[in-house]
């Protein structure tokens, strides 16, 4: 028994749909569905039924659903009313329910409750929310394995290695007097690294499922007129973004979302980078360079007549973004007997520090010739194939730090036993036992609930 509000929303996206679903959760969703239905629900049992208002007129005929709690979405008694989806039907069987006794759900809350009943845990809840929000079929896929629970039981298994860690060095310290070799102190430094081990590849995996969550973030760079825009509206299929051959024509960034072959990817086109420039040219530089902070992948974007050229202002912008994609745009103005395999490898040379850059890419945002091999790099490099057999999972910012914060707990963890510093080692083993169950919800703040549940959509 819970002494929580019932609870209602309406399920169904906003606006008109074939079918809309209000739903219920809590103690009093039985009796609210079968006032309105006018008939007793059986659990788990579809219901054609006039769905009533108070002075017994009709709202609409529907279905109505029963789920006995525990076995519901929430864990709790559920009720769906699934009616015509138009707003009006939707407001009005929302306003019954809620004259009735229910209160209308906060975004995420029935998700809430399903995480607070322990239906789920917290990383998959958030994973309901991340397949909900899956723009292509591989995040979707990602999203799925999370929310059955594939990364949490990864992070389940290494908190439980951790547990026994720190079981076996809280004894040790009960016999502080005799030294740790004596008390299975090989075999623990043992276990430790293997935990260490385990942590690395889950953060590999989280590191990977967030991209896959967040999808590959590209930023277009490179000096000015090198034709940045036109490959963003090349690559967006549309004239997005303002082409001119005057050099300082992009000034603002410019966000576009592109899908090639149904994955989805983020571009961003930038102001080209010079020294000098008007006030708001450098703003646009320095918009720029805040921009590729945050990038996975920066697309370098140079005039294949003169490669060279404008590298050294960009070089520095690009040199701690993990992944480079060069490209030598305007190849249709290259004198004809120009080799186009001459020129890509010219530019690795040109640019020493990112020799093992695979070599760029010829080609015209003009004319669209290379753009083919464009597309097949970027869904490479956005796809991450290597993934999908691996079961791959969706993971969030929120999740690698946690992993991160627990890998660093641990490192310090083997340092404390070195020194035999059991103390010491136990607290920091705790710490990254902790930080683990923050990621599964085992361990949280009540403000972080709120915070992760409120971005949810209305009605989950
Ligand atoms: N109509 C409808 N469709 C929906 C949902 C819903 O709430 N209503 N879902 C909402 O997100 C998703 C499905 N999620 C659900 C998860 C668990 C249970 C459930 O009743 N679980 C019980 C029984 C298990 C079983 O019989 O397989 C349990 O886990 O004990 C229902 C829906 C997607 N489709
Ligand atoms: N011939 C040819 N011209 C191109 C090509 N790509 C771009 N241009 C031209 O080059 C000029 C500059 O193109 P933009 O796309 O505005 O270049 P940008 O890099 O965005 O320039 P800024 O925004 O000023 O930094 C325009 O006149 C384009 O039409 C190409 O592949 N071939
Ligand atoms: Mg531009």
């Amino acid at each position: 028994m819970t002494d929580r509000d019932t609870i209602a929303a309406i399920a169904t996206a906003p606006g008109a749909g074939g079918v809309g679903i209000v739903r219920l959760s809590g103690g009093h969703a039985r009796a609210i569905g079968e006032a309105i239905a006018r008939r007793t629900l059986r659990p788990r049992h579809a219901h054609h039924a006039r769905f009533h208002d108070a002075d017994g007129s009709t709202l609409d005929d529907g279905i109505a659903l029963y789920f006995a709690g525990p076995a519901s979405y929430t864990g709790e008694d559920v009720v769906e009313l699934q009616g015509h989806g138009g707003v009006a039907v939707m407001q009005a069987l929302l306003a019954r329910c809620c004259a009735l006794g229910a209160r209308i759900a906060r975004p995420g809350e029935f998700s809430e409750r399903a995480f607070l009943e322990g239906r789920l845990d917290l990383a998959q809840a958030e994973a309901v929310a991340d397949l909900i929000a899956a723009g292509d079929a591989r995040a979707a896929r990602a999203a799925r394995r999370a929310l059955d629970g594939e990364f949490s039981r990864r992070v389940d298994a290494l908190a439980a290695d951790l547990l026994a860690i720190r079981v076996h060095v809280e004894a040790a310290i009960d016999f502080a007097d005799e030294p740790l070799d004596t008390l299975g102190g090989d075999a623990l430094r043992k276990r430790l690294a293997a935990a260490v081990d385990a942590l690395d590849a889950l953060l590999v995996a989280a590191r990977r499922g967030r991209r896959l969550r967040d999808g590959l973030h590209a930023v277009i760079v490179g000096p000015p007129n090198a034709g940045k825009s036109s490959l963003l509206n090349a690559l967006a299929g549309s004239d997005r973004a303002i082409v001119t051959d005057i050099a300082g024509t992009t000034r603002d960034l410019l966000h576009e979302v592109v899908r090639i072959d149904g994955v989805e990817l983020s571009l961003v086109d930038t102001a080209g980078l010079r020294e000098g420039g008007d006030t708001i040219e450098r703003e646009g530089m320095r918009r720029a360079h805040e921009e590729l902070a945050r990038a996975d992948l920066a697309i370098v974007v140079l005039d294949a007549r003169d490669p060279v050229a404008g590298c050294e202002a960009v070089a520095d912008a690009i040199a701690a973004v993990p992944q480079r994609l060069w490209i030598l745009n305007k190849a249709d103005l290259l004198a004809s007997a120009t080799d186009p395999d001459a020129s890509a490898s010219s530019l690795p040379a040109a640019i020493p520090r990112f020799g093992d850059d695979r070599p760029p890419l010829l080609l015209s945002a003009l004319s669209g010739a290379g753009l083919d091999g464009l597309h097949a790099r970027l869904k490479a490099l956005a796809g991450d194939e290597s993934a999908e057999g691996t079961g791959a999972f969706t993971a969030r910012s929120r999740h690698v730090d946690a992993l991160e914060r627990a890998a660093a707990e641990l490192a310090d963890a083997g340092g404390h036993l070195a020194h035999e510093s059991l103390d010491l080692a136990a607290e920091a083993l705790r710490s990254a036992h902790d930080a683990l169950g923050e990621i599964t919800g085992r361990v949280h703040a009540d403000d972080l609930l709120g915070h992760i549940f409120s971005s949810f959509c209305i009605g989950k």
